[in-house]
């Protein structure tokens, strides 16, 4: 490895700033998939076993500015639980709420902080808020793989001020991907659904170029319906990207990469659990309607492609699969791919806060050849882009 780990690091009596994904999903308050968490508790134990003071730094949601709905508050009990010590919170990451908890730490102590995204300088990754951050550490250590692909003030600016280390889930996260892809076998498909469109769309012009299917799901696939001229009625589209569709799927021809879209659509009046839904055409989309999952016709489909595939990669679901009967299109594709894997016909690796959430309500993440808590940082890490929070990690 070319950057520093806890092999390197001696944080006995020391304040370890580790930067952890804790953007876990959530309903109601409720944290519904623990992966995350219970992967990085092999770096927060170590590092507190080895008697260092754990300051816990994550981000969660999207939030602008302060906001209670996206406070990491509920989370610390549930790390708590599956630590088995306890974890304080401090309601915010910088300053004086931050610098009282972290004076009253012993050794071998855990404290997470709140949301780092409450503060504009995060995702400016700000001079000032770095140093605000690393005011509160002697030591950084990044554990948070699946937010690589920010350059974020704690996820890129501390590693430039602090001595810093990759902790274990790093580690393993980019052993795992690198052993798993590095030489895949083809054909290679990838599967992209998911509601991060805007986030995501723009990896996709590079991926076309590395695999030989692209299936297309979730929301994403509801902007790509629009830019061949197909009406999505009150679907979750990004219509102003329509013109980077129609240039991946121009650059999918001149690269041999069949696009695979929905033909057919599960279709709702509304987001919830009791919603009224009708199968239709994509052809057909009511105006009044809204995609939440691809439809019976698009599933064989994609069940095929996946027939057809050495290697797959997955980030993203199908549909809106938290709620019943949306679940359908991720559940039977994420089982197929189970079943190609454990008849060793399939190299599958899937990734995503989400996805791996999903994976798990289908009962099948163990069944992956290798599951990332990573989605966005992951398809990064696919394309060959230098992620800025690995890069940072670099030794000089
Ligand atoms: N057709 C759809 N309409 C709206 N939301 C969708 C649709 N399909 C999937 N989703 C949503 O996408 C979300 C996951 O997207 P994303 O964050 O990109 O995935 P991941 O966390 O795995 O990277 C899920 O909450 C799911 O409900
Ligand atoms: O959930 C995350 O990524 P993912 O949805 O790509 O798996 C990470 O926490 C990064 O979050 P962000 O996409 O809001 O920067």
């Amino acid at each position: 490895m070319s950057f520093r780990t806890l092999d390197d690091a001696a944080p006995a009596g020391q304040r370890i700033l580790l930067r952890v994904d804790l953007n876990v999903p959530m309903e109601h308050g409720r944290i519904t998939d623990a992966t995350r968490i219970e992967r990085i508790l092999p770096t927060v134990r170590e590092i507190a076993k080895g008697g260092g003071k754990v300051i816990l730094l994550a981000h969660f949601g999207r939030p602008k500015g302060r906001d209670a709905k996206d406070s990491l508050k509920p989370v610390a009990p549930e790390l708590s639980r599956l630590l088995g010590q306890p974890v304080a919170f401090a309601d915010d990451c910088i300053g004086e709420p931050a610098a009282r908890q972290i004076a009253a730490m012993a050794d071998g102590d855990v404290l997470l902080l709140e949301n780092t995204r409450f503060h504009a300088g995060e995702e400016k990754n700000d001079p000032d808020f770095v140093k605000a951050l690393a005011a509160n550490g002697d030591i950084y250590v990044n554990d948070a793989f699946s937010a690589a692909h920010r350059a974020h003030a704690s996820t890129e600016g501390l590693a430039r001020v602090l001595p810093a280390y990759a902790g274990r889930a790093m580690q393993a996260e980019l052993e795992a991907l690198s052993k798993a892809l590095e030489q895949p076998v083809r054909p290679i498909v990838a599967v992209v659904g998911g509601a991060k469109v805007s986030s995501k769309i723009d990896l996709l012009e590079n991926l076309v170029a590395k695999v030989d299917a692209l299936v297309i799901g979730g929301g994403m696939a509801n902007t790509f319906l629009y830019a061949q001229g197909l009406a999505v009625g009150k679907s979750l589209c990004e219509k102003d990207l329509a013109d980077t569709a129609r240039r991946i799927m121009t650059k999918a021809q001149e690269t041999n990469c069949a696009i695979v879209l929905p033909v057919d659509a599960e279709v709702a009046d509304r987001f919830a659990a009791d919603a009224t839904h009708h199968a239709y055409g994509v052809d057909g989309i009511p105006a009044d309607g809204m995609i939440l999952d691809v439809g019976a016709l698009s599933i064989d489909r994609i069940r095929s492609v996946i027939d057809d595939a050495a290697t797959l990669v997955w980030n993203g679901p199908l549909g809106a699969f938290e709620i019943k009967p949306f679940d359908r299109g991720t559940v039977e594709a994420a089982r197929h791919a189970a079943e190609r894997t454990r008849a060793k016909k399939l190299l599958s690796v899937a990734g995503g806060g989400d996805t791996v959430a999903a994976l798990n309500h289908a009962g099948v993440a163990d069944d992956f050849s290798y599951v990332s808590t990573a989605g966005g940082a992951f398809l990064e890490w696919l394309e060959g882009k230098a992620l800025p929070g690995v890069e940072a990690l670099r030794k000089a």
